[in-house]
């Protein structure tokens, strides 16, 4: 394990049961309806690639940017950027947005928002991780891997600071990494 995680939260075997069980789900709902699934860079991008190849139907894929807390500020503040958008048009599609974890719900309510300003024909949600302790905006979150406590998490695509994305499982720090930064 890595040297600066204090402890794991989700192991490697609990993210490939969550994604089996996500792809089983997700297969019943899109399997005849060609879904483009939006992968909410950069978190998401590790838990998207799991979850499309436990999916076998016709669908498609694009990628957004998006942000809501910069450098090493874990604070969110409301604010939600698009940084890069999507290059497929929505309209008329029936759009799975893709996400790493859902805490204020800021993002996810912007999203839906904007999806449905452009006419979407549905849009639903998955979230690898939901932190329900922390949520500031309501969002229903159609399919959730795993509920977490109320702790800033890195790995299978989380960061802090840019580090740790690349860890295959989720897992808290230290509490040393961050005075010594
Ligand atoms: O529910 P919210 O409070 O809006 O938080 C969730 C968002 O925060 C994180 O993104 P971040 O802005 O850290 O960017 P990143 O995915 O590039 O790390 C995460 O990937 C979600 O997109
Ligand atoms: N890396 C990371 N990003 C987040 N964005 C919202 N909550 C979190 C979290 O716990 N970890």
């Amino acid at each position: 394990m890595n040297s600066d995680i204090e402890k794991v939260l989700v192991s490697e075997k609990e993210i490939d049961e969550t994604i089996q069980r996500l792809g089983k789900e997700l297969t019943q709902e899109y399997r005849d309806k060609n879904p483009l699934f939006v992968c909410v860079l950069r978190g998401a991008a590790m838990f998207m690639m799991d979850l499309v190849k436990s999916l076998d139907f016709k669908m498609e894929y694009d990628f957004m940017d998006v942000s809501s807390y910069g450098g090493e500020n874990t604070i969110t503040t409301g604010d939600v950027r698009i940084i890069k958008d999507l290059d497929t048009p929505v309209r008329d599609r029936d759009v799975v947005i893709v996400e790493d974890i859902i805490d204020t719900g800021y993002t996810l309510d912007r999203l839906v928002e904007l999806f449905e300003s452009r006419h979407a024909k549905s849009i639903k949600m998955v979230s690898f991780l939901d932190k329900p302790a922390r949520r500031v905006k309501h969002v229903d979150v159609d399919y959730i891997g795993v509920k977490i406590p109320d702790e800033f998490v890195v790995g299978y695509g989380m960061d802090y600071d840019e580090h740790y994305r690349n860890l295959p499982y989720v897992g808290v720090l230290k509490p040393e990494v961050y005075t010594t930064k």
